[in-house]
C-alpha cells in the first residue's frame, strides 16, 4: 500500500494502509488454517505456502516466490466513514467475507501474491451457507470472491481502488463445500485504471467455473471517508 493517493489535507490516512499498526490489539488473521479446511484446501495452501520461503544450500532461507496476504476482518479500523456513518455503525462494521463465526459455514480463503509474475492465486472453500442453486455456490458470492481477489491485486500494484466494473462470465457450477482456486492476471494499467482478469477452476485445473475481466480505478482513501 506504498502508494496510497493521500493529500496533505488528510494526513491520517498515511496510517490508514499500513495495517496492523491502527490496532490496539493484534488482530485475528483469517488466513491460517482452521478445523474447517477439507483436504483439497490444505493441499492447496500447502502447495503455494511452501513457495513463500526457500531452503538455500547454506542451509538459510530465502524469500520465495509467492507471498501468503493476511487477512483481517476490517480493513480500516478507525475509519471515520465520513460525518454520516453513526458510531454505532462504525464500531459494528465488518468485512462482509469474514463476519461469519461459524468456522467453514461460509467463505473459507487465503490469498497468495507473486510480484514477479504480477499475479494473485485466492484459494477459496464453499460453505454451507453460500447456497444459491441448490447444492451450489450462490454467483453473488463468487462473484466476491471475484471481487476479493481482483481487488486486493489491484490494491498491491497501485493503492487503494474502487471496483468500476466486474465482468463474470459463469460456465459451470461451483458444488458446495467444494474448494476452487482463483487465479487473478494484470491485463494493463493505464492512468488511474487496472484491468484485471480472473479464472475461477477447479483445484485439478480440469474445469473452468467463472472468467472474468474486471476494471479498478485508483482512488483518493480520504475522497471516500469525506463523502457523505
Ligand atoms: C478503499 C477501498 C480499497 C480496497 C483495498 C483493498 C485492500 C485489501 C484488503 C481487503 C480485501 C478486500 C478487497 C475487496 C475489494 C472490494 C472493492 C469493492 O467492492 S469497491 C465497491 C464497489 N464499487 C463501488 O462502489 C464504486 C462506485 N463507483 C465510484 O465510486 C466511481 O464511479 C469510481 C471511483 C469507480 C470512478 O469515479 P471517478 O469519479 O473517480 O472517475 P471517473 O471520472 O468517473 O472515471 C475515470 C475513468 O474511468 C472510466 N470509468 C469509470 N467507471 C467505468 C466503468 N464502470 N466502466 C468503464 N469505464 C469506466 C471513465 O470513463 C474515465 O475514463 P477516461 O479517463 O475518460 O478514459
Amino acid at each position: 500500500f506504498t502508494h496510497s493517493r493521500s493529500s496533505p489535507s488528510c494526513s491520517s490516512s498515511v496510517q490508514l494502509w499500513t495495517l496492523p499498526l491502527p490496532f490496539l490489539s493484534k488482530p485475528r488473521d483469517f488466513s491460517v488454517p482452521n478445523s474447517s479446511w477439507g483436504p483439497e484446501m490444505m493441499r492447496l495452501y500447502e502447495h503455494y505456502n511452501s513457495q513463500c520461503e526457500v531452503e538455500m544450500e547454506g542451509g538459510g532461507k530465502r524469500e520465495g516466490l509467492w507471498r501468503k496476504l493476511p487477512s483481517y476482518n476490517r480493513i480500516l479500523k478507525y475509519a471515520t466513514g465520513g460525518v454520516y456513518l453513526s458510531k454505532i455503525i462504525q464500531s459494528k462494521a465488518r468485512l462482509f467475507t469474514r463476519n461469519i463465526r461459524e468456522p467453514g459455514a461460509a467463505f473459507e480463503y487465503v490469498l497468495f501474491a507473486n510480484s514477479e509474475e504480477q499475479k494473485c492465486v485466492g484459494i477459496f472453500q464453499a460453505g454451507h451457507l453460500l447456497e444459491g442453486p441448490p447444492g451450489h455456490v450462490h454467483g453473488g458470492a463468487i462473484a466476491t470472491m471475484i471481487d476479493t481477489v481482483t481487488g486486493t491485486h489491484a490494491s498491491m500494484l497501485s493503492g487503494p481502488v474502487m471496483t468500476a466494473n466486474l465482468n463474470i462470465n459463469y460456465r459451470s457450477p461451483i458444488p458446495l463445500g467444494s474448494t476452487v482456486l482463483l487465479e487473478s492476471c494484470l491485463d494493463k494499467k493505464e492512468g488511474r485504471k487496472i484491468i484485471i482478469t480472473c479464472k475461477v477452476m477447479s483445484t485439478d485445473g480440469s474445469k473452468v467455473h467463472t472468467e472474468t475481466t474486471a476494471l479498478f480505478l485508483s482512488i483518493n482513501v480520504c475522497h471516500l471517508l469525506e463523502r457523505a
